[in-house]
């Protein structure tokens, strides 16, 4: 087990023995999460991985902010968070665009949301749709893109507002794998360069896919059958910059493969004996 502390300065985000208990419809309690600890440093890519229904995307909601922990703490730069932070930018399996404004405005939008004036959030967004591949598309409208397409106006959206954290809900997870691939680069490279010189942002990407995991993170979390808890944390001795295509032919690579699994492999099995989900 990797002793889970930061090498010096303000942690980016920390989860502190923090739990969610949800009330179900007939009013019984339902641990999603308990005991959770976790820090991620400025600048540091983590990605969760567990067994499907376990508490990934609940452990996600309470560091946006969207629901509170029943136990525990969860600070954002040192501060318990408070509702929704202004520097936490969010990228799900749903594409969050409104189809009804072009693409070009689908980025402008979180701009002008802040106060940014229309002709530099119109100029912030050109420049990043020109970073995605995606100048030549500023007047579609989303139902006329192809679902990578759609997924790197997402990256362009979120990118836009130079968020410090970014918070990922297996964001890939319905394009083909070949689109896959082509857009895990593809966020590397903009989450490297996207700050001007400045620390990257500092990244929780949850997925089911380990091999994604692993190409892309710095460490991989795994957490336990439902309710979560961590059960380990791996770092990723990988070079940098990486190309996921390539990455994970290299020997080092197939070696962090079966480590982790290992770990991992132990709760899908439980997840998988319990049945779908686990009794509360
Ligand atoms: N609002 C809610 N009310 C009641 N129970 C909830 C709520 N949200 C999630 N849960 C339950 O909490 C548990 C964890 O759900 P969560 O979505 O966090 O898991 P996950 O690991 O992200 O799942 P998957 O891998 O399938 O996406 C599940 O049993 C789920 O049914």
């Amino acid at each position: 087990m990797i002793k889970d502390t930061p090498p010096g300065g303000t942690p980016a985000i920390e989860l502190r023995g923090a739990g969610k208990v949800f009330r179900t419809p007939s009013g019984a309690a339902h641990t999603a999460v308990r005991d959770l600890d976790l820090t991620v440093r400025q600048g540091e890519f983590v990605a969760v991985v567990g067994p499907t229904g376990c508490g990934k995307s609940t452990t996600l909601t309470l560091v946006s902010g969207l629901e509170e922990p029943t136990e525990g703490e969860v600070l954002i730069g040192g501060r318990p968070v408070d509702g929704i932070h202004p520097g936490v930018g969010f990228v799900f399996q749903q594409d969050a665009v409104f189809p009804w404004r072009t693409v070009l405005s689908n980025v402008m939008a979180g701009p002008r949301f802040r106060g940014v004036p229309k002709a530099e959030a119109r100029q912030r967004a050109r420049d990043w749709l020109r970073r995605v591949g995606l100048a030549a598309f500023a007047d579609r409208y989303p139902h006329q893109l192809s679902g990578g397409q759609r997924k790197r106006v997402a990256l362009a959206q979120t990118f836009v507002n130079d968020p410090a954290i970014l918070l990922m809900d297996e964001p890939f997870s319905a394009l083909d794998v070949q689109t896959r691939a082509l857009m895990s680069d593809e966020l590397l490279e903009l989450w490297g360069g996207a700050r001007d010189g400045r620390s990257p942002a500092s990244v929780v990407f949850v997925t089911h896919d380990l091999e994604e995991a692993i190409a892309l993170a710095d460490r991989v979390v795994v957490m336990t059958a439902g309710p979560a808890t961590v059960k380990e944390v791996f770092p990723i001795a990988l070079p940098r910059p990486r190309r996921v295509e390539s990455v994970r032919l290299e020997a080092r690579f197939i070696e962090i493969y079966r480590e982790i699994w290992s770990a991992l492999g132990e709760e899908v099995r439980i997840t998988r004996e319990r049945g779908a989900g686990h009794v509360a």
